[in-house]
């Protein structure tokens, strides 16, 4: 099947003003005019599915969110490209826009606290033309009810509502614009875990009633496990593992993909089978040359040490970035 969302070696770098270049350089024992770039996103190319879930996993800054900015048209890329249903999506324009919204982490920062619950939902449809004023009540009404809230709650503020209602309007707001994909970053990360549950839920529910498709980003393996049908792990801004969910969990390859699994707490494990992951991310500005992985890797050999592995296909779609494979 074509694919709904593609993107071709996909880069973000992000140059850093002077002062903050030297204090992160001399932090990292770097020459100050050495490098003076964060490479968040290196060189990655992946494809989605019409109606698909693909789970973006990975340690927090190892470029998930710059990845599904770029995405969404939020954040223009370095180099590389982006093709949406067949067509050139690199550059931000209104179609793409219209096409792939995104739901964030926080839904206390993401809504604006001065609008009320109609105007937050209606305001960018009116603004593009796909409503008129006087059809936003029954509009809005309709969303709220899409999302499992009362209609009743359109004239309330922000404020007034639970983590988990705050993130319904969210969603009901990036619905709005009536998208074909959304990029949810850690879209369930900050709720209490019941309330996870029902808000992944309702983001399953809609995939059926409007056969979405979704970037699912998360640092969190269970989430992802739930709610994902293939798994793409980032490390270092780029992917070292792609493959469906069941593989991903069952046998993985990547030892990276292995420790973050091992790592991951499980509410039916006995305590002795959680690892926690050895080392910490090294820092973008100064990657280790070779496998990045290799200073963590408990299997690294010498040329792990020297030469960058490629994503090779080890198995049918199964994708696996490490020089132990050979
Ligand atoms: N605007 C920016 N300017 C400079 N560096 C940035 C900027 N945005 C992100 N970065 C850097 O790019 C790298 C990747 O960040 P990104 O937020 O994409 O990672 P992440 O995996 O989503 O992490 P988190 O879950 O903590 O947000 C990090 O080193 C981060 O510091």
């Amino acid at each position: 099947m074509n694919a709904m969302l593609e993107t071709r070696n996909l880069s973000k770098s992000f140059g850093l003003k002077r002062s903050t270049f030297a204090r992160a350089a001399s932090a990292v024992g770097l020459a100050k005019d050495n490098q003076k770039k964060v490479h968040a996103v290196d060189n990655v190319s992946l494809s989605v599915k019409p109606g698909e879930v693909l789970g973006l996993v990975g340690e927090s800054g190892c470029g998930k969110s710059t990845f599904g900015r770029m995405v969404a048209g939020i954040l223009p890329p370095t180099n590389g490209s982006i093709t949406f249903e067949g067509k050139n999506a690199t550059r931000a324009s209104v179609e793409n826009h219209l096409n792939v919204q995104m739901v964030f982490q926080n839904p206390y920062a993401s809504l604006n606290p001065r609008l009320r619950v109609d105007q937050l939902i209606s305001e960018a449809a009116q603004y593009h033309g796909i409503l008129k004023p006087a059809d936003a009540p029954q509009f809005v009404a309709s969303l709220l009810q899409q999302v499992g809230l009362d209609p009743s709650y359109a004239n309330r503020y922000p404020h007034q509502f639970s983590g988990g209602q705050r993130q319904r309007i969210a969603i009901a707001r990036a619905l709005s614009l009536n998208p074909k994909f959304v990029v949810c970053d850690e879209a369930v990360s900050a709720l209490d875990v019941s309330v996870q549950a029902q808000i992944l839920n309702l983001f399953m529910d809609l995939r059926e009633s409007k056969g979405l498709t979704y970037l699912f980003i998360s640092h969190n393996l269970a989430v992802v496990e739930y709610i994902a049908d293939r798994v793409a792990i980032m490390y270092l801004g780029r992917i070292v593992e792609i493959t469906d969910t069941k593989t991903i969990f069952k046998s993985a390859n990547h030892p990276y993909t292995q420790a973050l699994i091992a790592d991951a707490p499980r509410l039916d494990a006995k305590v002795a089978e959680h690892r926690p992951i050895q080392g910490e991310l090294p820092s973008p500005l100064n990657p280790p040359a070779g496998c990045p992985f290799h200073p963590r890797c408990q299997n690294a050999t010498s040329r792990c040490k020297e030469e960058r592995p490629a994503l090779k296909e080890i198995a049918p779609m199964h994708f696996s970035a490490c020089h132990l494979n050979d």
